[in-house]
């Protein structure tokens, strides 16, 4: 269990591993790890360790950390007379960390109130990934409004609050699902900035989520690039620093730039791009007054493409929903691909269908837990 403990929070992120066990656990752990681990054994008593993943010594960083908690199992934080997801300390936030396909987010039981239980600052900084938990995003569970069952908020990386998250609500409905202790097939009725949207956990375990209809007039993208289609903005020439790239505009609930070329090459190699230099030029162009999230998509086949994406708050992510969503929506109006498709993303691939009968669109993906944890505000 030790072991396996410091290798997962190895796997979230850190550099060093701080436990605090028991003196047996102690030396079972010590026995069985590299001998550049280091503690102060005391018999019966609890240890901190610290095991270094690199050669260098803990910085004073890894011993603040012992005053956080974290685990990898429900089990076993549920050891303590209260239950974890009930815990009520003021100045600790209890949070469990998810990820839908490597997009991460800090969950918070927000059900007792409607004012999210941290500030967009306090969001800035548990995401941050190496003075804080580490995530894209934190996502707060509120009571519903307009008879839904819950609703969904989120802010993030950056602090700034978008409408809508696709891996979020994934993972919203798992964690909803852990609050309420239901097992099997399970659906919600969401709240979101971006209207009603209803996720459903599969007996597969699965989150498919009825995202509501694509948004894609040019001005409640909102874009200032001028409609071409419909009065919406399709394969639409965009000058990012002397490049000329075709974007297609589409909303789902937030705002989303698609492109599949440029003037020079009709079709993208995805994995060229320098996502970092570009990514900004876009989130913060002129023709996008909310900012936008840009996804850059391959073909592959009219029904399986690839996708990496700059999110609007957050940079570049493993994956992002709502992004796969509008790609589909995009790669339809482009006459590029059917309106069933498997989209690969950098952190694993989601399935997208978007229904003829009700304009809706659908998507099925994975939504997982990585840990347990307690951080005082
Ligand atoms: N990763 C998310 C989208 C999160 C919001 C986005 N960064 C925005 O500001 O619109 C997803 O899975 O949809």
């Amino acid at each position: 269990m030790v072991t396996g403990a410091a290798k997962f929070l190895l796997s979230a992120g850190a550099d060093h591993a701080a436990l605090c066990l028991s003196s047996a656990q102690s030396n079972a752990f010590l026995s069985s790890s590299s001998p550049s681990s280091s503690a102060s054994l005391q018999p019966n008593r609890l240890q901190f360790v610290v095991v270094n993943v690199s050669s260098n010594f803990p910085n004073p960083r890894s011993l603040r950390l012992c005053s956080a908690a974290m685990s990898s199992s429900l089990s076993e934080v549920k050891s303590s007379s209260i239950p974890f997801l009930d815990r009520k300390e003021t100045d600790i936030l209890h949070f469990v960390k998810y990820h839908g396909l490597g997009n991460d987010f800090i969950l918070v039981d927000n059900r007792d109130s409607t004012v999210p239980k941290i500030t967009s600052e306090q969001a800035v900084k548990l995401c941050d990934r190496n003075f804080g938990i580490g995530a894209d995003g934190v996502i707060f569970a509120l009571p519903g409004i307009n008879g839904t069952d819950y609703t969904m908020r989120i802010f993030n990386s950056d602090g700034s609050e978008p409408e809508m998250c696709g891996n979020g609500i994934r993972c919203l409905a798992r964690f909803i699902s852990e609050l309420e202790n239901s097992q099997g097939k399970q659906s919600y009725t969401i709240h979101t900035g971006a209207g009603l949207i209803i996720p459903e956990i599969q007996e597969d375990g699965q989150v498919r989520v009825d995202m509501g209809e694509p948004i894609l007039k040019a001005p409640d993208v909102p874009t200032r690039l001028v409609p071409n289609k419909d009065q919406s903005v399709v394969k639409s020439k965009l000058d990012v620093d002397g490049v000329s790239w075709s974007a297609t505009c589409v909303s789902m609930g937030n705002p989303h730039c698609v492109v599949f070329g440029t003037d020079l090459s009709e079709n993208l190699e995805v994995d060229e791009l320098n996502l970092g230099e570009i990514g900004p030029k876009f989130e913060h162009h002129f023709m996008f007054p909310a900012r936008t999230n840009t996804e850059f998509v391959q073909v592959f086949s009219p029904t399986h493409l690839k996708m990496r994406v700059w999110e609007r708050g957050a940079g570049a992510t493993l994956a992002c929903g709502t992004g796969a969503c509008a790609v589909v929506v995009a790669a339809v109006l482009e006459g590029r691909a059917g309106r069933a498709c498997r989209v690969d993303l950098p952190g694993g691939p989601l399935q997208i269908e978007w229904r003829e009968e009700n304009n809706h669109v659908y998507m099925t993906g994975p939504a997982e837990v990585v840990f347990y944890g307690s951080v005082p505000l």
